[in-house]
């Protein structure tokens, strides 16, 4: 077997490194030089490999020792071997490749013109005068075969003849072999077709070469399987087979693998990883839904159920399908064909001008089926697999900034936002949306950032139809719709009853919407008293830095559950009323659907006494009657990851500030129903705001520089308050950021904040949405506050072009190209003015060093650009 079928056949977990092979007999040696590249890996000839070692390096010791049946019989299965190779020498004409018929018989290696070989040959030596054969990076697939041209030259010549029978140690040999001098050493280079059949005449040549096949046996050597990319066949060589079909199925290319194979291996990791974890939280936690979420380790099980998964960009990482959760009515999701379509986000075509939603506040979540401006999140799954458009959405690669030193913010030059537009991509044919799949959605969740000190807790026990693998993404349930809640609900109008139809695909969708977050564990930590101390801490990981070594780290053990439902329940009790709010309230009408549940417009009807001084301790403003909220209610038993519930209301009453959703109250009306109380914020999000603006088109830009610059100076003053008080907020993006008809721009949704202390200054939890992850995340490294401005450059972006970098590629690619390409390029960089691309440089900048804080970015001059509030009323109309 060969070594790359060899490869083939170990299982994921055993895989563990490119390179460094052995080199092969002809020098043995237990230095090993690692390689780099698809072109530099080493195979060595075909010897059994034990996947045994728990360390998931294949090891072989004294694999250079062949027994003599094990030589004899691959003697009779190789005693000849011809085929096509291209051949060159190193002499006078050693820059030409030719085309060769090579030979090799029980003597001879021969090399001829032509197949025929009527001819004499062009080169021929003799078996015995091999001695070394070595695999070479001058070329693909190439092999050196190092051969002594006056054997008189060589002192103990006899004895190496013999010591092929003697198969004993020839160390002496080998010193023999070193001490030739080089001229009586002569180099031919073979490259061949493909890696495959690079082994055979391996195989070949260490069987036939008495010099090779007889040289002393390396103990305790240490073989770590190495990855190549053919590009031949187009396929990658040695890679565990379920990373080969993800591989397949994403867009990474040989190419990529050239360029950053680290990149690849780590992003391919990390996805497979957690799928495969996912997959089995899926199948715990989701036993009735048979379908797409079977659970299953195999990457196209991982396909599919990332598909059955996809969504819009807010789409949820969950890994039952979360109409489960929304109504206890499994209903697959709908099942796409990996091979195509396969995380290909599809964005619904904007809205032509004329037109006018329905309803007036926040449409897409009065009920999906409708067509509404704001609906394309919903309708992308429904849509996905029948509305392909054409794009001419460029696809943008990157150059990675370095800058050797750091620049005043205001006067780095935006090198990177040169104009640079590239052709546009074949692949990228369909018209995507904002709205992505999660590579992550089967991930294992884990608390992510969480309330208390204790960091491993994980609240969800098995009881809770939680699987006890930790999961790594939130799962809140939706909760019921208002008309099929129970009894005591506040009837809420809908405008258009029963449109939320759990039975269908649209409200598969609709539940589906939720953050791709990802979460991994993390150490405990003490924190600050009453703050919400993420939980989790990624396992340290191998540095992958290097080509040469890319590894794959052992999957990570899920954390053990610490902290208990009741626990949690507790520390809610701490936040909330233990009553029923529903006399304080009218409901008004439905104002949005996330993933945890669904949010009302509702307007202060009653406020109790002894209620009134609660709620008055809790704000600032005083709480008046006909004043208009924003309530979220949600379904505690729907909630897979509660914690994430309360860290955000504890996130949000520590954090008042005017960039900042005001939280006022929140309510547990029972042990199952919370309801939280916010400001409300009429404008909706930016995504809705970028996705219907007038300007959004093709080439347009649906945000002028002036109303961009607004809407990040405020946020970026959100920011600053919480970067103040060490949070981090880790989920920037177009959805979390809510307008209200003043124009006033907010921050919501902190379920994902981490607190930085002085314990642990940096986090390395994978955590927020792909598409807006700074490369230090999807790296896996250390980070800090500013990733968050990391995602602030991004959410720039979707303003400028209307989607963050890379929404067309799959995500295992944007994924890679975020880890590799480093700052992304402008679609238009020649329609910008020379601020908002330096601002973009200082926020986009993958040396964390240079990267502006935020405090820094408020002093940019591009904030000088800023329009009034006024100037944005255009872009609210939509709502209206
Ligand atoms: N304070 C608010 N005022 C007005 N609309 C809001 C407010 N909060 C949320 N919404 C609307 O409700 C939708 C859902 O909000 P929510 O915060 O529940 O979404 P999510 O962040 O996607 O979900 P989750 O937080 O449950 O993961 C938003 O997209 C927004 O349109």
């Amino acid at each position: 077997m060969s070594l790359s079928a060899a490869a083939n056949s170990i299982s994921e977990s055993d895989f563990q490194n490119i390179g460094p092979a052995p080199r092969p007999p002809a020098a043995p040696s237990n230095s090993i030089t690692p390689i780099s590249g698809f072109n530099q890996t080493q195979p060595i000839s075909s010897f059994n490999i034990n996947n045994t070692n728990s360390n998931n390096i294949i090891e072989k010791k004294n694999y250079l020792k062949f027994n003599t049946i094990d030589k004899n019989t691959r003697a009779m299965n190789l005693s000849k071997r011809n085929g096509w190779v291209s051949y060159k020498d190193d002499g006078l004409l050693s820059f030409i490749w030719q085309k060769r018929f090579l030979v090799i018989n029980d003597s001879y290696i021969s090399l001829y013109k032509n197949d025929k070989m009527n001819d004499d040959p062009i080169l021929q030596f003799a078996l015995t005068n091999v001695i070394s054969v070595s695999r070479t990076q001058l070329k693909q697939n190439c092999l050196e075969i190092i051969r002594i041209t006056d054997r008189n030259s060589f002192p103990s010549s006899n004895n190496l003849s013999n010591s092929n029978s003697s198969n004993g140690n020839n160390n002496s040999n080998n010193s023999n072999l070193s001490s030739l001098d080089s001229s009586s050493k002569k180099s031919i280079y073979i490259t061949t077709k493909n890696e495959h059949e690079l082994h055979a005449w391996l195989d070949t040549l260490f069987t036939k070469c008495p010099l090779l096949s007889g040289v002393s046996s390396p103990t305790n050597f240490t073989h770590k399987v190495h990855v190549g990319f053919d590009p031949e066949t187009g396929s990658f060589v040695g890679m565990p087979t379920n990373w080969e079909k993800l591989l397949k199925h994403s867009r990474i290319t040989g190419e990529d693998w050239n360029n950053d194979s680290a990149a690849v291996i780590q992003v391919l990791q990390f996805y497979q990883e957690y799928n495969d974890l996912g997959i089995s939280n899926n199948n715990n936690n989701n036993n009735n839904n048979n379908n797409q979420n079977s659970a299953s380790n195999s990457a196209s099980n991982s396909i599919t159920s990332l598909n059955n998964n996809k969504s819009n960009r807010s789409s949820p990482s969950h890994i039952k399908s979360p109409i489960n959760d929304y109504n206890n009515n499994q209903q697959p999701l709908p099942s796409i064909d990996s091979s195509k379509s396969s995380f290909q986000p599809v964005r619904h075509a904007p809205s032509p001008p004329n037109f006018k939603p329905q309803i007036s506040v926040n449409t897409r979540n009065q009920g999906l089926p409708q067509q509404s401006p704001s609906m394309g999140k919903y309708q992308n799954v429904i849509q996905q697999q029948r509305s392909i458009t054409p794009t001419s959405i460029t696809n943008f690669h990157q150059q990675q900034q370095q800058p050797q030193q750091r620049m005043p913010v205001r006067n780095i030059v935006p090198q990177q936002y040169q104009m640079q537009q590239k052709p546009v991509s074949p692949i990228n044919q369909y018209r995507s949306h904002h709205n992505m799949e999660n590579p992550y959605s089967k991930g294992p969740v884990v608390a992510q950032s969480i309330i208390q000190n204790n960091d491993n807790a994980s609240p969800i026990k098995p009881n809770q139809g939680i699987p006890t693998p930790v999961r790594l993404h939130p799962q809140r349930g939706a909760p019921l719709p208002p008309q099929q809640q129970a009894p005591g609900k506040p009837s809420v109008p809908s405008k258009s009853p029963g449109q939320i139809n759990p039975s269908s695909a649209a409200a598969a969708a609709l539940a589906m919407k939720q953050h791709m977050k990802q979460v991994t564990p993390t150490k405990q930590q003490p924190g600050p008293p009453n703050f919400p101390q993420p939980q989790r801490q990624a396992p340290k990981k191998p540095e992958l830095d290097q080509k040469k070594d890319v590894g794959v780290r052992k999957q990570k053990k899920p954390s053990k559950p610490t902290m208990s439902n009741a626990e949690i329940m507790s520390k809610l009790k701490q936040v909330t009323f233990n009553l029923d709010p529903t006399p304080y309230f009218r409901m008004i009408e439905k104002a949005g659907q996330g993933a945890s549940g669904s949010v009302y417009l509702a307007e202060r009807q009653q406020i109790q006494s002894n209620n009134l001084e609660m709620i008055q301790s809790t704000n600032e403003e005083k709480a008046h009657i006909g004043d208009k909220v924003a309530i979220k209610q949600m379904i505690l038993s729907k909630q897979p990851r509660k914690e994430l519930i309360v860290n955000e209301i504890l996130v949000m009453k520590d954090s008042r500030h005017k960039n900042i959703v005001n939280f006022l109250e929140a309510y547990l009306k029972t042990e199952d129903d919370l309801w939280v109380v916010m400001e409300f914020m009429e404008g909706g999000s930016l995504t809705d705001i970028i996705e219907n603006s007038p300007a959004n088109g093709e080439t347009n830009s649906p945000l002028t520089e002036g109303q961009i610059a607004y809407i990040v100076r405020e946020t970026c003053q959100g920011l600053k308050f919480l970067h103040d008080k060490h949070i981090i907020h880790r989920d920037i993006k177009s959805d979390n950021v809510l307008l209200d008809t003043r124009a006033r721009v907010k921050i919501t949704d902190f379920g994902f904040c981490a607190k930085l202390t002085d314990q642990r200054s940096k986090r390395a939890t994978m955590v927020g949405t792909p598409y807006w992850m700074a490369p230090e995340v999807v790296k896996q490294r250390e980070y800090d506050e500013k990733v968050d401005v990391w995602s602030l450059g991004i959410m720039s972006i979707e303003m400028l072009e209307g989607e963050p970098p890379y929404l067309n590629e799959d995500p295992l690619k944007a994924l890679y190209l975020i880890a590799t390409n480093g700052t992304p390029k402008l679609k238009h960089p020649e329609s910008l003015s020379l601020e908002i691309k330096r601002f973009l440089s200082v926020c986009l900048c993958v040396d964390v060093r240079y990267r502006a804080s935020t405090e820094e970015l408020l002093h940019h001059t591009f904030f000088n650009m800023a329009c009034e509030p006024s100037d944005l009323t255009s872009l609210l109309e939509w709502k209206n």
